[in-house]
């Protein structure tokens, strides 16, 4: 069995983590933590998560808490995940940071972005972008991941072949997206209360959103040069979803049907990517629940552009899903465990 802790387990990915881990044999949770709720029953914040009936949220104590387990979930606000993730890693865990703190590969451009300074260059220097469709083998190697970002993931993963196969002008790109509201995490905020968010459908954070340079980071390094691109995210009256539709000048002369193959072929053996076929296109209902991403194309011939949409659900495969997809690599398990399910819908 392997032991778990889950740092932050009153928010919403750490709700997450216990629901998907709760399909997962292989493990056990020993720890929860949370700061407001320590001393309460997880099941008093979260009665569907019934099996934890046992579980009991305590602070965040790193010495307290370091022998209970082997893998540390770090499912804190940025900023306050990174000196507990060099201390776990430094004693030899594994741990899996959900936060942004472990992302950026240059501390410089998450000062900047994250306007908070970052102390631990040196283990930075341990951490893989934990995105298994494009860095599997060295995630299977670290003991540190960098778990990635729920707009990043929409966006790259319906990047990737395009870049790689230079089928696009990766300086024309723009990505669009929409998010559910449950990407804010649990916290109380008057932004996210239902009547702010009700009905209404707005833009935010543009051109200074903090996943820009996640992006550009990736993206960049697929492209094999430096990329800047255009990123709107949007807020949506849903619980979860992400929707991220992406707009590219093309290089090439490629219509619909062969750019569908090519992806195809990219993502065939990939078990959580689903290549949607020509006229179907992606739907937040969909993935839901689930850790599938699902990517249309589609080439408009009269502008020459490629366009790109992409579905995940931000709580699964944006965040607590492919955390445990991460697990699942670095401890040598099926990567598929407890990751199976289908999406619920409607
Ligand atoms: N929500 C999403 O869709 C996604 C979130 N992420 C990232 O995952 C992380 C967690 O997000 P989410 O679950 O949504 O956030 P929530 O706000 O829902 O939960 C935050 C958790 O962190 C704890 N916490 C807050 N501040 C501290 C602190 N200073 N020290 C110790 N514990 C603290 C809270 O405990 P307490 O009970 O004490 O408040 C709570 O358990 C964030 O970094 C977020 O950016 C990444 C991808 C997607
Ligand atoms: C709807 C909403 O507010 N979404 C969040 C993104 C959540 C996420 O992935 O954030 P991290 O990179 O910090 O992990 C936001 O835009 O800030």
């Amino acid at each position: 069995m392997i032991k778990v802790a889950i740092c932050g387990g009153s928010g919403y990915t750490g709700a997450e983590l216990l629901r998907i881990l709760s399909g997962h044999h292989g493990v056990e949770i020993t720890t929860v933590t949370s700061e407001k709720s320590a001393g309460k029953k997880v099941t008093d914040l979260f009665p569907h998560l019934h099996k934890y009936s046992y579980l009991i949220y305590e602070p965040l104590d790193k010495k307290e808490i370091l022998n209970k387990a082997d893998v540390f979930f770090m499912a804190l606000p940025h900023a306050a995940s990174q000196e507990a993730v060099d201390y776990f890693f430094k004693k030899g865990k594994k741990v899996i940071d959900l936060s942004a703190d472990y992302r950026l590969s240059d501390t410089a451009v998450y000062e900047e972005w994250y306007k908070t300074p970052h102390n631990y260059a040196d283990t930075l220097r341990n951490a893989v972008y934990g995105l298994p469709e494009i860095h599997r083998e060295e995630i299977k190697q670290s003991s540190l991941i960098a778990n990635p970002g729920c707009y990043p993931t929409a966006a790259i993963l319906g990047l990737y072949p395009s870049i790689k196969e230079g089928i696009i002008d990766v300086e024309s790109i723009i990505i669009d997206a929409k998010s559910g509201t449950s990407g804010a995490g649990r916290k109380a905020d008057i932004g996210f209360s239902y009547c702010e968010v009700n009905e209404g459908f707005k833009a935010y954070g543009i051109v200074s959103h903090r996943h820009t340079p996640e992006i550009e980071q990736e993206l960049s390094a697929i492209a094999g040069r430096g990329i800047k691109i255009n990123f709107t995210p949007h807020l949506v009256p849903m619980d979860r979803g992400i929707i991220s539709t992406m707009y590219a000048k093309m290089l090439k002369k490629v219509e619909t049907a062969e750019v569908i193959s090519i992806y195809k072929k990219y993502y065939d053996a990939e078990p959580f990517v689903n290549v949607l076929n020509e006229g179907v296109y992606p739907n937040a209902k969909n993935v839901r629940g689930s850790n599938f991403v699902e990517i249309g194309l589609k080439v408009n011939n009269r502008t020459n552009t490629l366009i790109i949409v992409s579905a995940i659900d931000n709580l699964v495969k944006g965040a607590s899903g492919q955390a445990v997809q991460n697990m699942n690599i670095i401890m040598g398990i099926k990567e598929t465990t407890a990751l199976e399910s289908l999406a619920v819908f409607p």
